[in-house]
């Protein structure tokens, strides 16, 4: 009697022999595509690293762009048609841009987004923004494979550890400024910053579908448990609540909220102003304020990794992915 397995896929009996190869050999071939999706994309990066930090002919996707001025390293998101979601090419490209990063010329690193401006008749006679997000998170189609079934987590799972990895062990002042709404993984990694600037448009949540099952942070948590925002952020990763940006900020995870119409020009100005420090005092700095959470961090970072490999609810999760990525077909 076959019954449903991981990945959704019909499980053969014990005696069925001739099916259990069948499914077996499937499996192996779905684990060896994505094992090479991920090593062609990693190892690409490696060849690609620029000489003086990224720049946008270092990156291979345009979707993450890197640019270096006023003494500050920018990495832009730049998916706008999918809500900045960060796919499998723009994890290794923010790997690279933040490995190029911690070695150039550049004082401070930001991550934001791209803002497109676009003009409207109507009351505004100027431009304003597009309603672009920060970022939406973990692209959910790096999960699941065209045939709807989950992609190897266990590699998934190393490949994000690593990914956080990078932003423990950042060396330079590392700032958001988050000009948008932001989910998921945008909102987990912000723990890891050393300032957040949000418009007072944004809002963050972890999951909009609480019912996609996607595990909470634990490095989140950790972070948030050192300041005092235990309950706030559990209801965030468990319950899927939004936070405003003025609530973020309650809970201490924005530094600082502006009003939309003078976000971008205030916080440029300080951050150009910023940059013009001495680096060597930020870098030594950061060094002593990060020094005793560093290892702690990898450690709760490793767990998380560990806890998506071995504990993600895959049925729950691949039908919840489904769901999502079918949705339009139902409209
Ligand atoms: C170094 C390698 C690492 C590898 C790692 C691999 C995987 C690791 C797995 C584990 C990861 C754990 C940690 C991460 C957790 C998360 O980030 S969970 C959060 C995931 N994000 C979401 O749940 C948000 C999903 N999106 C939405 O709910 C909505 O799109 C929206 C953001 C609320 C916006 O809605 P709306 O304004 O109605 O726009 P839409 O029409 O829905 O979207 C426009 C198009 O963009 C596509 N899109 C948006 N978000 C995503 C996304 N996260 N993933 C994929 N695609 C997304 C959406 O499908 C639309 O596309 P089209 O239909 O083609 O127009």
């Amino acid at each position: 009697m076959a019954t449903e397995g991981p990945c959704n896929m019909p499980k053969p009996g014990v005696f069925d022999f001739g099916n259990k190869a069948k499914q077996d050999a499937r499996k192996e071939t779905a684990r060896q595509n994505h094992v090479a999706r991920l090593s062609s994309l990693s190892s690409s990066k490696a060849s690609s690293q620029g000489k003086h930090g990224a720049d946008e002919k270092a990156q291979e996707s345009k979707n993450i762009l890197v640019s270096s001025e006023d003494g500050i390293t920018k990495i832009t998101f730049n998916r706008p048609a999918k809500k900045n979601a960060i796919s499998l090419q723009m994890y290794f490209d923010i790997m690279l841009a933040l490995k190029n990063a911690s070695t150039d010329n550049s004082v401070i690193t930001v991550f934001t987004v791209l803002l497109r401006r676009i003009s409207v008749m109507c009351h505004h006679p100027w431009s304003r923004r597009t309603g672009d997000y920060y970022s939406s998170g973990n692209d959910l189609k790096n999960s699941i494979n065209d045939a709807g079934e989950i992609q190897d987590i266990a590699i998934s799972a190393k490949r994000l550890r690593e990914f956080v990895d990078c932003f423990i062990d950042f060396p330079k002042p590392l700032v958001a400024v988050v000009n948008g709404p932001a989910v998921g993984i945008a909102v987990t990694l912000l723990g890891l910053f050393d300032a957040v600037y949000a418009s007072d448009r944004c809002n963050v949540s972890y999951s909009i579908h609480p019912s996609r099952s996607d595990l909470g942070s634990l490095l989140f948590l950790y972070v948030s448990k050192d300041n005092g925002l235990r309950q706030e952020a559990a209801e965030m990763l468990l319950f899927g609540k939004k936070l405003t940006a003025r609530e973020a900020w309650a809970q201490g995870l924005v530094t600082e909220v502006f009003p939309e119409s003078t976000f971008e020009t205030e916080v440029w100005t300080r951050l150009k102003t910023y940059a013009k420090l001495p680096p060597n005092a930020m870098r030594v700095s950061k060094e002593l304020i990060r020094k005793h959470e560093k290892q702690k961090l990898h450690t709760v970072n490793a767990e998380e990794c560990a806890a998506i490999r071995e504990r993600l609810p895959i049925e729950e999760y691949t039908n919840a992915l489904r769901n999502f990525l079918s949705r339009k077909a139902k409209l």
